[in-house]
């Protein structure tokens, strides 16, 4: 089922069992129901799911940004549930990069000045952070592109950039929930092409949920949400 190399015998990202309960009036809406997914270093795993199924919910679980109502998370084989929140927050900040639909830079800050930031928070000095970023940004073809600002790059510029933003702490971890839903169809495959390829070389655990079946295809395994159970797809 699962593509893995004999040095790797944990999945980087390991959710086990996760479950999820919302009230709704005087009952309980049981979106996770016992979700198992492993996800191992250097693959990309797309979710595809319809509306209001539990995507976003289970990438909130994933990335430590919300608990289960029962179940565990594993990163790095760390059981994070019972973890003490500053504990939690760390792991989250030095362990998971996120992306999201709206790429969130802040529009003061230049292309390298908004990758530079998490690494600063983190505590690492000007010129190391400087130089991951321009780093990254000429990785993913923004070599030209340091010192503009988010208002200043297209739609697809702006987006790499939240993703270079994404992985500046180099987390083990990557979670989009619909990267491309802002882009045209041309910017979408272009920037799902750079997402993957960074995945694959830099030893990323990805989950990428997404509508769009021609992007999943781009990716190593695809996975839905039915009956609040993650489901493995062809
Ligand atoms: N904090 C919350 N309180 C109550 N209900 C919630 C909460 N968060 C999510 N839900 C409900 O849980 C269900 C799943 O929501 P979620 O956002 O995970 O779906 P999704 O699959 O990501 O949907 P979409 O593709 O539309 O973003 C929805 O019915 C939603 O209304």
């Amino acid at each position: 089922m699962t593509d893995r190399s004999a040095e790797d015998d944990y999945p980087a990202l390991y959710l086990y069992g996760v479950q999820r309960r919302f009230a709704e009036g005087d009952h309980a809406l049981e979106i996770l129901r016992g979700c198992d997914l492993a996800v191992w270093a250097g693959q990309s795993v797309a979710l595809i799911a319809p509306s209001g199924t539990g995507k976003s919910t289970l990438l909130q679980i994933a990335g430590l940004l919300e608990k289960p109502d029962g179940g565990e998370v594993y990163v790095d084989k760390k059981a994070t549930v019972n973890l003490p929140d500053d504990e939690r927050t760390a792991l989250r900040r030095n362990a998971i990069g996120f992306v999201y639909q709206s790429h969130h830079l802040l529009p003061e800050f230049s292309a390298l000045e908004n990758v530079m930031l998490p690494q600063l928070i983190r505590g690492l000095g000007k010129a190391e952070a400087a130089d991951r970023a321009a780093g990254l940004l000429h990785y993913l073809g923004l070599g030209e592109r340091l010192k503009h600002r988010p208002s200043e790059l297209s739609g697809g510029e702006q987006q790499r950039v939240a993703i270079a933003r994404s992985v500046a702490n180099a987390p083990r971890v990557l979670l989009a929930d619909e990267p491309t839903g802002n882009l045209d169809p041309h910017t979408s495959h272009h920037v799902f092409g750079i997402l993957t390829r960074l995945v694959k070389e830099t030893g990323l655990a990805a989950i990428v949920a997404t509508h769009n079946l021609d992007l999943a295809a781009q990716m190593d395994r695809r996975v839905t949400i039915r009956e609040g159970k993650v489901v493995e797809l062809a």
